[in-house]
């Protein structure tokens, strides 16, 4: 389960399921703070069967709590698809539940509480500061001493100005620690750092629509760098002085390229790159100029664990704002930031000046994502097996818009055969490929709450050869003529009804 701030209602329900199923041990980060990140680190810490609920061990010795679900979980990263399969089979089939009366647990408290449930046998509630946890593994991958000089200007003899916002999520505890209390910046650095189980109102996705409010304040020209990350923490976005917009894929590439920079990797060294499907393909081009192994996985983080496990992967990221590396096995929006921070005290440039300055060694990778939200998923399914079989028939074919002429040079619906457990993965979006390397995919969102969510995924390659102008130009300008050859092929609107997107990213 996906844990982002828990309110005390929801962590009194959970004790009483988990007491009243046979569940042998609960661990809840006190106040229901437990990012996802954190999480993490503690089933890997701990080795805890964890991830069915929270990081619940099932009880081993209740035959009756047995639902027949024994994959393993304690490497800490995401359920693994034969296990959610199972689970949601299970859910079909409920019949009955059991709860328990209330117990008195004070989850404000750090401490161990112990139970007799009636008919169950003994249940177990540990509270534990998960922020203390996350921010010594931190310390021991980042090189502290050098990212406060930066902050607080010895390094420079000018402060680094940062804002980070939670968006009223988990990360405010954590972030507050680590950067005022550990890195010295200044408390005004930080908002919307109290966890609220409304998110305050907001919609907590740090991208440019929901995050806007932090883009108009770097738009000021006052801060030198901003983040913003998700309700459970796990994601990020990223943005330098005045709003300058750094897409997920270049600062996945950027981190690549730079990763001798953070303490972790000088020790681990560097095993190879993933990133997943629709994420532009910028890592790819360190990875081939480093002479790294890049793995192209389908969406969704559990894809990565495998290959992580296997110590073929340090680093992954992808377009939905998710970065991380080896350290656990999830994405870790405040380790991107952190990542960041250490570039910055390695190079003493802007974040605007170091993305320029590797699209000019490597190229740019230009992307934007259309997301159509809550369209009729009959309509979006029908897009999708309108565009579906006709997909042979572009290869080799000339597909022009606004006098920019591209070649298609494959196309298919991805697939994916995972080079550790030969699982083969199906149906993981449809893809249009040109002879420049540019990319068209369409794909129906996995997570979106309200009839279907349709994305469409445009990438465009420049060559650091064009000149300054052309590669430096605004991504809009850059990938019109893909995203109307991609609206025309489609024919998205007429399917969903839709002329433009509810989302640019
Ligand atoms: O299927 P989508 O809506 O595009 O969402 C995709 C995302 O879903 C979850 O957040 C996963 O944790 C991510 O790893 C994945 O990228």
């Amino acid at each position: 389960m996906d844990v982002s701030y828990l309110c005390p209602q929801a962590v009194s329900v959970i004790i009483k399921i988990c007491a009243a199923n046979g569940v042998k041990k609960l661990i809840i980060g006190r106040d229901g703070i437990f990012s996802t990140p954190a999480v993490s680190n503690l089933i890997r810490k701990r080795k805890t069967d964890g991830g069915i609920i929270l990081t619940a061990s099932h009880n081993p010795g209740g035959p009756k709590n047995d639902f027949g679900i024994k994959f393993n979980c304690n490497n800490g990263g995401p359920a693994p698809d034969g296990m959610t399969n199972k689970i949601y089979d299970l859910t079909t089939n409920i019949k009955e539940y059991r709860l328990c009366p209330d117990l008195n647990v004070d989850f404000g408290v750090i401490g161990s509480d112990s139970f007799q449930i009636e008919g169950v046998g003994t249940f177990d509630v540990e509270v534990i500061d998960s922020v203390e946890d996350y921010v010594e593994l931190m310390s021991e991958i980042f090189d502290f001493n050098k990212i406060r000089d930066l902050i607080t200007g010895k390094a420079t003899g000018e402060k680094l100005k940062i804002v980070a916002d939670s968006m009223a999520g988990v990360t405010g505890p954590y972030i507050s620690t680590l950067l005022v209390d550990k890195l010295g910046a200044s408390p005004d650095s930080l908002l919307r750092t109290v966890p609220k189980p409304d998110f305050g109102g907001g919609h907590p996705d740090p991208n440019l629509t929901y995050a806007s409010h932090l883009v108009d304040i770097l738009k000021k020209g006052e801060h030198d760098i901003g983040a913003a990350f998700d309700g459970d923490g796990d994601r990020n976005m990223i943005l330098g002085k005045n709003g300058f917009f750094v897409t997920p894929s270049d600062s996945l590439a950027v981190i690549a390229a730079n990763l001798e920079c953070i303490p972790y990797f000088q020790k681990t060294g560097i095993r190879g790159f993933a990133r997943s499907m629709p994420t532009a393909c910028a890592v790819d081009r360190v990875a081939k100029k480093l002479g790294h192994k890049c793995y192209e996985v389908p969406t969704g983080w559990k894809y990565f664990g495998n290959l992580m496990d296997a110590g073929r992967l340090s680093l992954c990221g992808e377009e939905s704002f998710g970065t991380g590396s080896d350290h656990i096995r999830e994405k870790d929006g405040i380790w991107a930031l952190l990542a960041w921070l250490q570039i910055l005290a390695e190079k003493k440039k802007s974040v605007e000046q170091i993305i320029k300055e590797h699209w000019q060694q490597f190229g740019r990778n230009v992307f934007t994502r259309y997301d159509y939200e809550d369209v009729d998923a009959g309509g979006a399914n029908l897009m999708m097996k309108y565009l579906e079989p006709q997909l042979p028939n572009f290869v080799g074919k000339k597909l022009s818009a606004n006098g920019v002429e591209f070649t298609v040079k494959a196309a298919d619906n991805f697939e994916y055969t995972d080079s550790v457990d030969k699982s083969i993965t199906k149906n993981q979006g449809l893809r249009l490929l040109f002879d420049d390397d540019s990319r068209i995919i369409f794909r129906l969102s996995g997570t979106g709450s309200a009839g279907a969510t349709v994305r469409l995924y445009i990438e465009g390659v420049i060559d650091n050869n064009v000149g300054l102008q052309k590669l430096f130009a605004p991504a809009d300008d850059l990938l019109r003529p893909l995203v109307l050859i991609a609206l025309e092929t489609s024919k998205l609107q007429q399917f969903t009804g839709r002329d433009k997107p509810t989302v640019i990213t």
